[in-house]
């Protein structure tokens, strides 16, 4: 069997077009675009490229969207004084800080400190317990766009195996919840899981989201399974390689995402459908 390409490109591009129907719809419902503001603290370059895409993107699609580039030695008082202004700014529908933040500011404190309404990122706590309970809110982007590659695929989840590789707050458990929900029987694995070979092999549906280089091998996709590679490694050749051994599993595999050009573009196609959603919620609607 060889895979047929899961183009996140393509498919984003598609969500997008939606969005834009969608906030020309909410203009001429509440006289305003939706507002997008992105926080940068630091000269990280992959985060600046990552929010200047964000806020491109944004107004693509007819949003208002800021990004807001703070000094590598911002403090957490200061960043948090930040987030509390927008958090009262009516105007302001979606607040994002781009990750990672420098070290000498607490992760936590911060995702804390956003209003969970606004939380277009879907990392504050309440929306991760919503999430965990079956309950509407914001979900985070990466899984979410992930889960819109599936269907898709036309990928049936319902009873299927699903493995998830990785267990991060912002990608591995919320995939997980989300494959939950679609009826999926989901095992998370992880870097110290024994016999990860034999655990992928069980799955009809595999998510690769653990960070490094073509761990998983060819052989360890099992026929005609689905493959999401969230993976975006730098290898020591300057190129991004995928968690995924991407050549040999597409011998395998009935569908596969290929890095780049997969997951990545998903990511910011959903965060604009997340801000679209949290303005709607903002004023009333469902
Ligand atoms: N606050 C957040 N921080 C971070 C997130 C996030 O969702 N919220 N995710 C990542 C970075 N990220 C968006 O912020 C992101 C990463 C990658 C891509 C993407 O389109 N990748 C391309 C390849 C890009 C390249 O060549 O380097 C692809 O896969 O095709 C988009 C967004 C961490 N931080």
């Amino acid at each position: 069997m060889t895979a047929q390409i899961l183009d996140g490109k393509a498919i984003a591009q598609k969500v997008r077009e939606e969005v834009r129907e969608g906030v020309a719809r909410f203009v001429s419902a509440y006289g305003r675009p939706p507002g997008l503001d992105v926080l940068l603290v630091g000269e990280d370059p992959a985060s600046v490229i990552y929010t200047r895409n964000k806020e491109k993107a944004s107004h693509e699609v007819g949003m208002r969207g800021r990004l807001h580039r703070l000094p590598a030695d911002t403090g957490e008082d200061e960043l948090l004084r930040r987030i509390a202004e927008l958090n009262a700014d009516a105007s302001v529908d979606g607040i994002l800080v781009q990750l990672p933040l420098p070290s000498q500011i607490r992760e936590a404190r911060v995702l804390d400190a956003i209003d969970p309404g606004k939380d277009v990122d879907g990392f504050h706590p309440v929306n991760a317990g919503l999430l965990a309970t079956g309950r509407p809110g914001l979900v985070p982007c990466t899984p979410k766009g992930s889960m819109r590659l599936l269907a898709e695929a036309g990928a049936r989840l319902e009873g299927a195996r699903a493995v998830v590789v990785g267990r991060s707050n912002i990608v591995g458990k919320p995939m997980a919840q989300l494959l939950l929900a679609a009826h999926a029987t989901v095992t998370i694995a992880h870097s110290r899981t024994r016999d990860l070979a034999t655990v992928c092999r069980e799955a009809d549906i595999l998510v690769a989201a653990v960070g490094r280089a073509r761990l998983i091998k060819g052989d360890w996709i099992k026929e005609g399974a689905v493959v999401i590679d969230v993976g975006m490694n730098r290898t020591e050749d300057g190129k991004l390689a995928g968690d995924v051994d991407f050549e040999a599993a597409k011998a395998r595999a009935s569908w596969i995402t290929p890095v780049p050009g997969g997951v990545g573009p998903m990511t910011i196609a959903t965060l604009l459908e997340n801000t679209l959603r949290a303005a709607r919620a903002r004023l009333g609607e469902g």
